[in-house]
């Protein structure tokens, strides 16, 4: 088989790139684009209205931010991840099977990866069914978004209490089917009604058996939260194609992102007025995303991606070591996963939180708006 991968030798000239992309449309930058791509860095980029929309944007369909300096030094993907600690990889050839990339890379190592190989699969599709021209002509044509940030602050300063983001969540890798009968609009009312300063939608179907008409259909319904986009992005397509249904907000993983495309991805959030969490699990993830300008709200996830092991305990030890210079930068930080009790949202606060991210423990009780209280220990509402 052609070799593909991202952690493949450095291809040092120019041909043996345009060799490898034209055999893989993968890692690669195809040469065509890459006049394109010099051009991209001279200008600043731009999505407002249609007329307006950057002509690199639209024609450059493939490219991340990381994978022009893999184009530009050598070094593959993999490796740029790598040395940043990402342990996750990324296979580069959406139109190969399963099969195919399990005999050059091995099994997934985990689960996340197991999730971001198939990702890279999707996200190829739906570009192939929607240009990145067209997704941002559509991102340009939503109504504006509602301040995601502004609002968890706000809560937070107004109840004393960290702001809740209440996760419209029906499956979940690690626990399975949370909730059968699965109503999300029903869900997102009765958190909005109870409470939540902001939701948080599920979007990926395989193994969230979330999805993007579950977004529509909680921004179509009147509820006036702002709205999380829960997905694992790894590409600008993705951020295009949120704000276009409406989404506010968009995760950013860490485990999963280096750094170029954390910054590159910020950027778009910010000319798109969408907020950025970025979750980090570990020390170093917490290190990196504190060196990256412009970042606002950080996720402290309790539950490894990796493993599934959750321990609270992790936000706690993330805070003490970095609280300061959180709290010097402005940052926000949110609590995320594994909270169940009045208990578990003292201790984060006590660790330094404004928020949490909850979705089990509200979305497996029968009615999840009257949980609220039951986690808080107290009515949200006054
Ligand atoms: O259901 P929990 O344990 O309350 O967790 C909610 C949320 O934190 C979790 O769904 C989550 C946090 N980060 C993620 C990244 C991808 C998918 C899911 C998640």
């Amino acid at each position: 088989m052609e070799s593909f991968l991202a952690s493949r030798s450095v291809r040092s000239s120019f041909a043996a790139a345009a060799a490898a992309a034209a055999g893989t449309g993968g890692c690669f930058p195809r040469p065509s684009r890459v006049a394109t791509r010099a051009r991209a860095r001279a200008r600043p980029l731009r999505a407002g209205p249609k007329d307006s929309i950057p002509e690199v944007l639209a024609q450059d369909d493939m490219l991340n931010a990381t994978e022009l300096v893999q184009w530009e030094n050598g070094k593959s993907v993999n490796d740029i991840a790598a040395s940043q600690g990402i342990r996750i990889r990324r296979h580069c050839h959406p139109t190969a099977s399963l099969k195919e990339i399990e005999e050059e890379l091995g099994a997934p190592r985990n689960i996340l990866e197991k999730i971001i190989w198939d990702k890279e699969i999707e996200v190829a599709e739906g570009l192939a069914k929607k240009p990145l021209k067209v997704v941002i002509e559509a991102a340009a044509e939503a109504p504006p978004t509602r301040d995601f940030y502004g609002t968890l602050e706000a809560a937070y300063k107004r109840n004393g209490v960290p702001a809740l983001i209440a996760e419209v969540k029906k499956a979940s890798p690690s626990r399975g089917v949370l909730r059968e009968n699965f109503n999300p609009v029903e869900i997102a009312k009765a958190y909005e009604k109870n409470g939540a300063a902001c939701l948080s939608i599920l979007t990926d179907e395989k193994y969230f058996q979330g999805s993007f008409e579950n977004l529509v259909k909680v921004r179509t319904s009147g509820v006036e939260c702002p709205l999380l986009c829960k997905e694992f992005v790894i590409d600008k397509w993705q951020i295009y194609n949120a704000r276009s249904k409406g989404a506010d907000a968009i995760l950013l993983i860490a485990a999963v992102l280096p750094d170029l495309d954390i910054k590159y991805f910020l950027r778009i959030c910010k000319e798109l007025g969408m907020t950025a969490l970025i979750e980090v699990h570990d020390e170093r993830e917490m290190e990196r995303v504190l060196n990256i300008n412009g970042v606002k709200l950080i996720g402290i996830n309790n539950r490894s991606l990796e493993t599934f092991v959750v321990d609270t305990s992790n936000t706690k030890m993330l805070l003490e070591k970095h609280g300061d210079s959180i709290r010097e930068k402005g940052i926000l930080v949110v609590g995320e996963s594994g909270l169940f009790t009045p208990y578990d949202v003292a201790y984060v606060q006590n660790a330094g939180v404004s928020a949490v991210l909850v979705g089990e423990s509200l979305v497996k009780q029968e009615d999840p708006g009257r949980a609220i209280a039951g986690l808080f220990g107290k009515e949200l509402l006054d």
